[in-house]
């Protein structure tokens, strides 16, 4: 899952990869993000299905460059190179044709847009997107667009003002309340204080405990369980319109996080920390051999930094989770 330059295949059933830059084009409608779609034509490679606009990076092209002009050819938008934000690089083999697919989130843009070769366009929810619509090279593209790239964990002895002055500047974050000295009333208090915190600061506040912490404080958006609370369980614990995560150290606990029907899943340490020294860290390559052929979006947690994104996406990661970057 790793990404690789678009050197040809030598073997010999020799397939072309074709470098192709898209972007997710993306807006704001009541609080929710909307992406551009269109629909392939039918005679096309993966005809019929949704895509993300884009097209094939000419020689010598870079992607960027190759984006600002099929957005202008496909769609009619203007983008500066300074509106695209690099998200992912991923190959795909369709067995006819291998892909690298080069994602970028454009958000500074102008125009509207119209089908340019008559082919039909639509505004989605991100969070609605059905990857079964797309084609599958697609799928890690939708998971790491649903998701917040960074998983902002909180340290020791927090408080709702502490959290306030902390998340400036981390908007677009998840942020997980995780508070392990703190009795379930004492949490309830807390989280209750910090829903309102977060959502000021545009961040997501995930709750860390058992399900009922999440029942008491439904205006949360999620809920992570630790692996003593995942492991006893058979399924799903919460509805589909919270997001759900789980922590994991290895391949049968991110197993079973994708049976339970988990949002996302912490898997660590990547790298050595201080808070588990007795812990063998993964590595780059560990992580990215327990997260190979999972349908199911990790972070990279242990070590990590706040820049790590690109580096745990390259490995088949969806972003990067921790206290250590953000909070001391
Ligand atoms: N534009 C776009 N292409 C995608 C997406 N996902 C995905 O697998 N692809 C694949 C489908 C195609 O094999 C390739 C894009 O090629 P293209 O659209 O420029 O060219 P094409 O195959 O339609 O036409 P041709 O020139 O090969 O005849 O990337 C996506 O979201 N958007």
């Amino acid at each position: 899952m790793s990404t690789s330059p678009s050197t040809p295949n030598t073997g010999p059933e020799s397939v072309k990869t074709v470098h192709v830059a898209v972007a997710a084009v993306s807006r704001h409608e009541g609080g929710r993000e909307q992406v551009l779609v269109a629909q392939r034509h039918a005679h096309q490679h993966q005809g019929g299905l949704l895509e993300f606009p884009g097209g094939k990076v000419e020689p010598g092209e870079s992607a960027e460059a190759a984006l600002v002009r099929e957005l202008d050819e496909e769609v009619g938008l203007r983008v500066p190179e300074s509106g695209l934000g690099f998200e992912l690089s991923l190959t795909h083999d369709y067995g006819d044709r291998r892909v690298q697919l080069d994602l970028y989130r454009a958000t500074g843009f102008s125009g509207e847009p119209q089908g340019r070769e008559d082919q039909p366009l639509m505004w989605l929810d991100v969070a609605t997107l059905d990857p079964g619509d797309f084609p599958a090279a697609n799928r890690r593209m939708i998971q790491v667009l649903a998701l917040p790239a960074r998983t902002l964990v909180t340290g020791a002895g927090v408080t709702a003002d502490e959290l306030a002055d902390r998340l400036r500047g981390w908007a677009g974050s998840q942020c997980l309340l995780r508070c392990p000295e703190l009795d379930d009333a004492a949490y309830q208090g807390l989280a209750s204080a910090c829903v309102p915190v977060a959502r000021n600061a545009g961040c997501a506040l995930v709750l860390h405990g058992a399900p009922e912490r999440l029942a008491a404080v439904p205006d949360a958006n999620g809920l992570h369980l630790p692996w003593r609370e995942a492991r006893a369980l058979m399924e799903r614990p919460i509805s589909s319109a919270y997001r759900l995560g789980v922590s994991c150290h290895d391949r049968a606990s991110l197993e079973h996080a994708q049976r339970l029907g988990a949002d996302y899943a912490f898997l660590s340490p990547v790298r050595p920390t201080a808070s588990h020294p007795e812990r063998s860290p993964l590595g780059w390559d560990g992580f990215e051999a327990l997260v190979a052929e999972l349908d199911l979006p990790v972070y990279a947690l242990g070590g990590v930094g706040g820049d790590d994104v690109v580096e745990s996406r390259r490995h088949g990661g969806c972003g990067v989770a921790g206290i250590g970057f953000w909070w001391h």
